[in-house]
Parts: structure tokens; C-alpha cells; sequence
């Protein structure tokens, strides 16, 4: 194993983006890209490397700053390879900038490391100063002061994979449809990389979009009002029509299609797969899952809603409320747990209702685990039923008439949870553990 690598492999361990809890990560050098530095000092190199220690390999996009001397913000350090500092590029000025000039246009990203470029617009702009974002993220998220005094906020994605991301091509149709419930799409880049096996994968690097000033998250405002019981109806509410607002846009700007018999044993399929794999990571759930595949079942049998683009993992912390342009829907990438190639594939939107009420569940039972514990049942449920009264008001009937099928995603989005914390966060566990069995025990909305 190279230098390179070995101090690649040890740093990303501790990274919050490395998508494989406790295991030392077993990495392969694939390629390595070298862009333009506007300071003759440093190196800019965006490696690729596939970790062999999951079960199926994922490839990493991992850009690097190397410096002459350690001038660097010492926490980025990733070590000293060749006589140069080497530190994690989106902490690093002259990475970000190189990134904004290939994504704006302002650098043309040619055939020789096979880079694509697209953007939304008129002329090319330079990025000013940046700042990485810290806090739990999938990618890395930069905010950019740029030239003409606007904010950007920079997206580079760390697992790569082949085929289109949803988080870039949603936003792209959005923007182009007059979204006022999202941030606009600036720009993007799309790279190519060997795979493993010696083929090729195309797939989009980073992404650019305006930054929303003064956003509150949404998880943190929801907890923030429920552990001082403040009253969330009327914010819930406008959360639901703004979600489906955004449903409506989306069926405008995107493809839709009629639900057909074959959809649903694919949705079904899915579904059974993930109750699988979290069975055999948490295999408390075994004994429930007769009554998981009954409610399934049901629904499968139910009327079929028309199919279309949605959010794909819709929660409290993936909206912004902002004072001037209300709640914003942010990241598009879907599941992070989930087959790319699944998640641009239309959906029904009650998956996305069914990942909010999930939310406000959420919130309830990280109160009640917290050291004093805080009652928030009366809280959640009444955020729940304001977001499904607000969404009907925009949608009318829709979520009556698709009940069952809001029953079984939801369920499917606790099922999903479970693994997902097993992963991530094991004493929180119980919080959709517990959903399973109320749902199951109740199947009230
Ligand atoms: N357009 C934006 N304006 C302001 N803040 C944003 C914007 N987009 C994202 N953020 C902030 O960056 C964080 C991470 O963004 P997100 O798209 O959720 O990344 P990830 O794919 O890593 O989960 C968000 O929680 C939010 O605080
Ligand atoms: O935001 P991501 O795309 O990385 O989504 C993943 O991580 C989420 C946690 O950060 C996870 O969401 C779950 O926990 C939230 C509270 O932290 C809660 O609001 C969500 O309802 C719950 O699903 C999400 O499932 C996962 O895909």
C-alpha cells in the first residue's frame, strides 16, 4: 500500500462522511486528477479510491490540497506524503476555488480527466473566500462568498457512484421551473473514473447552489419548540402545503407515470429488502415481521396513485425555514442507503408525507431520551396531524384516498431507520423500534 493511501484510509475512518461504521477501510487507488492551482505552491489532486471493506465496494472522491509547508488549518491535516502537507481540499481556499471555476464555467473542464461541467449561469463567477460547514452531513458542504456578493453554498459528494444524481438533476428541473421553495442550482460537475473492475463510471462530483441566508434547520427548530412546548401547528402546517406545493412542481417538471402492476411488486420487492437487511442487523425486528408483510400486502392491493419525482428522504433536518422565503426543501440525493439508479426512478408521494410524520416522531423520542427526560407525544402528534391537514390543503383528498399506502411507507421508513441507527447512532435504536410496534399495534394517522 502507498503513503498516499495508508493516510487516506487512516484519516477517513474518523470522517463522518466514511459510510462504514467500525471497520478499518481497505482502500484501492483507482485515479487521481490534478487541476490548475492559481498559486504555484500548492497541488490540488481529486483521488478516487474504492474500499473493498464494505460488503459491496463504494468508491470515495477524496480531493487534496498539498502545501510546501504545514500552514494549513491543522484539523483538515490529513499528513505529510513526499515532502508536502496534505489537507482535506474543501477546507482549503484554493481547492474551492478551482471547484467554483470548473463548476461556473469559468475553466473549461476538457476531456483530459474527462470532467463535464453545466450551469445555470449568464456568466462565469469566481468565489471570493470559503468557509466548510461542520456538523453530521453525508457530503461536505462549503458556503462561498462570491465575487458579486452573493452566497453560494458548494456541495462536493463523497460517495460516487455511476448515473445520475437526483440531487443535481431535481434541483436542475426545479430551478428551471420557477422553484420558490428551494435554493436555485448555480452549477455542477460531472467526473469519470475508472471502476474497479476496469470499466468506467460517470457520475456528478460536487454542486453549486445559492445559499439561504438566515435558515433555521428545521430538526432544530421543531426540538427547540418541543422541549419548550411551544405551539409547531401553524409552522406544521405550512410545512405540509409547502410539501405539496413542491409535489405539484415536481409532477409539472419532471416525468410522471401511471403506478402499474410491476411498479408495485418493484416497490414491494424494495420494501421486503430492506426488512431484510435490517432484520439481520437488528434481529429483534424478526418477530415483527408478519405484521410488517401484512400491511405491506394490504397496500400492494390498494388503488394506485400516479407516480413522479419526489423528495426520496424527506425529514425535519432536509428543510431550511428561512424569514423571507418560508420553508425550503434542501437535498435531493435521497437515501443514502439506497442504489443510486433507484433513486431518480418516480415514486408516490406519500413516501415523502410518510418521512415527515417519521420526523416528528423523531423528535418526541429524542426528548424522551434525553437525561430529563421531556414528554413530547401530545407535541409530535399534533405537528402530525397539522403537516397532513396542511398538505391537504393543497392536494385535497390525496391523502385520504392513499392511507394504505401512507400506512406502508411509513412503516418502511421506520424499518429503514432502524439500520440506518444501528449504523450510526445505536441508542437511538428504540426510537423507530418503537414506531414498528405503535404502528403495527394502532395503524392510526
Ligand atoms: N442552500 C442552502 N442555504 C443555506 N444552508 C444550506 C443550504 N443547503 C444546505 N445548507 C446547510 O448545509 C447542511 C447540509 O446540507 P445537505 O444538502 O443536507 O447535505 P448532506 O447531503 O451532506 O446531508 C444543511 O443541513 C443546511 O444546514
Ligand atoms: O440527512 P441524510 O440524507 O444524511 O439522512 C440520513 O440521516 C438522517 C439523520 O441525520 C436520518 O434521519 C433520521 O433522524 C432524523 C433526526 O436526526 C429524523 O428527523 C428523521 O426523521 C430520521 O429518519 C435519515 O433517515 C438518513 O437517511
Amino acid at each position: 500500500m502507498t503513503e498516499l493511501t495508508e493516510l487516506v484510509g487512516t484519516w477517513m475512518r474518523r470522517q463522518r462522511w466514511y459510510s462504514t461504521k467500525n471497520v478499518e477501510p481497505r482502500l484501492r487507488l483507482l485515479a487521481s486528477f490534478e487541476a490548475e492551482p492559481a498559486d504555484a505552491d500548492v497541488r490540488i489532486v481529486t483521488h478516487f479510491f474504492c474500499d473493498d471493506a464494505p460488503r459491496t465496494p463504494r468508491v470515495y472522491q477524496v480531493p487534496v490540497v498539498a502545501r510546501p509547508a504545514r500552514d494549513g488549518d491543522e484539523a483538515a491535516l490529513i499528513g505529510e506524503a513526499g515532502g508536502r502537507f496534505l489537507y482535506d481540499g474543501p477546507t482549503e481556499e484554493a481547492y474551492v476555488a478551482s471547484l467554483v471555476r470548473l463548476m461556473t464555467g469559468a475553466q473549461r473542464a476538457d476531456g483530459r480527466d474527462a470532467h463535464a461541467q453545466g450551469h445555470t449561469l449568464s456568466r462565469p463567477i469566481a468565489v471570493r473566500s470559503s468557509r466548510r460547514l461542520t456538523g453530521e452531513q453525508s457530503n461536505t458542504s462549503i458556503v462561498g462568498e462570491l465575487e458579486d456578493g452573493r452566497r453560494a453554498l458548494i456541495k462536493v459528494f463523497r460517495v460516487v457512484q455511476n448515473g445520475e444524481n437526483p440531487d443535481v438533476s431535481t434541483l436542475a428541473a426545479l430551478t428551471s421551473g420557477g422553484s420558490r421553495r428551494t435554493p436555485s442550482l448555480l452549477g455542477w460537475l460531472t467526473g469519470r473514473w475508472p471502476t474497479p473492475d476496469g470499466g468506467s463510471a460517470a457520475g456528478e462530483l460536487a454542486l453549486m447552489q445559492d445559499f439561504v441566508p438566515g435558515a433555521e434547520d428545521g430538526w432544530e427548530l421543531a426540538v427547540s419548540a418541543a422541549e419548550q412546548g411551544e405551539d409547531f401547528t401553524e409552522r406544521a402546517f405550512d410545512l405540509g402545503a409547502g410539501t405539496a406545493e413542491l409535489h405539484r412542481l415536481m409532477a409539472r417538471v419532471l416525468p410522471t407515470t401511471p403506478a402499474t402492476a410491476e411498479d408495485v411488486a418493484l416497490a414491494l420487492d424494495g420494501m421486503f429488502r430492506r426488512l431484510t437487511v435490517t432484520t439481520t442487523e437488528v434481529p429483534e425486528v424478526e418477530q415483527l415481521r408478519a405484521g410488517i408483510a401484512a400491511v405491506y400486502e394490504e397496500a400492494a392491493a390498494a388503488p394506485l396513485p400516479v407516480l413522479q419525482r419526489i423528495h426520496g428522504d424527506l425529514h425535519l433536518g432536509q428543510v431550511l425555514y428561512a424569514p423571507e422565503r418560508g420553508w425550503q426543501f434542501i437535498d435531493f440525493e435521497g437515501e443514502p442507503l439506497r442504489p443510486l439508479a433507484e433513486r431518480s426512478l418516480p415514486d408516490a408521494t406519500m413516501r415523502d408525507v410518510a418521512g415527515m410524520l417519521r420526523s416528528f416522531d423523531y423528535v418526541a423520542g429524542s426528548l424522551a431520551r434525553r437525561e430529563t427526560p421531556i414528554d413530547a407525544t401530545g407535541w409530535a402528534a399534533d405537528a402530525r396531524k397539522a403537516y397532513l391537514d396542511g398538505y391537504a390543503s393543497v392536494a385535497g383528498s390525496e391523502v385520504d384516498d392513499f392511507h394504505l399506502l401512507l400506512d406502508a411507507f411509513e412503516l418502511d421508513k421506520a424499518v429503514y431507520e432502524i439500520a440506518y441507527e444501528a449504523r450510526h447512532r445505536p441508542a437511538w435504536i428504540p426510537i423507530p423500534l418503537s414506531a414498528v410496534q405503535r404502528l403495527l399495534a394502532t395503524r392510526v394517522r
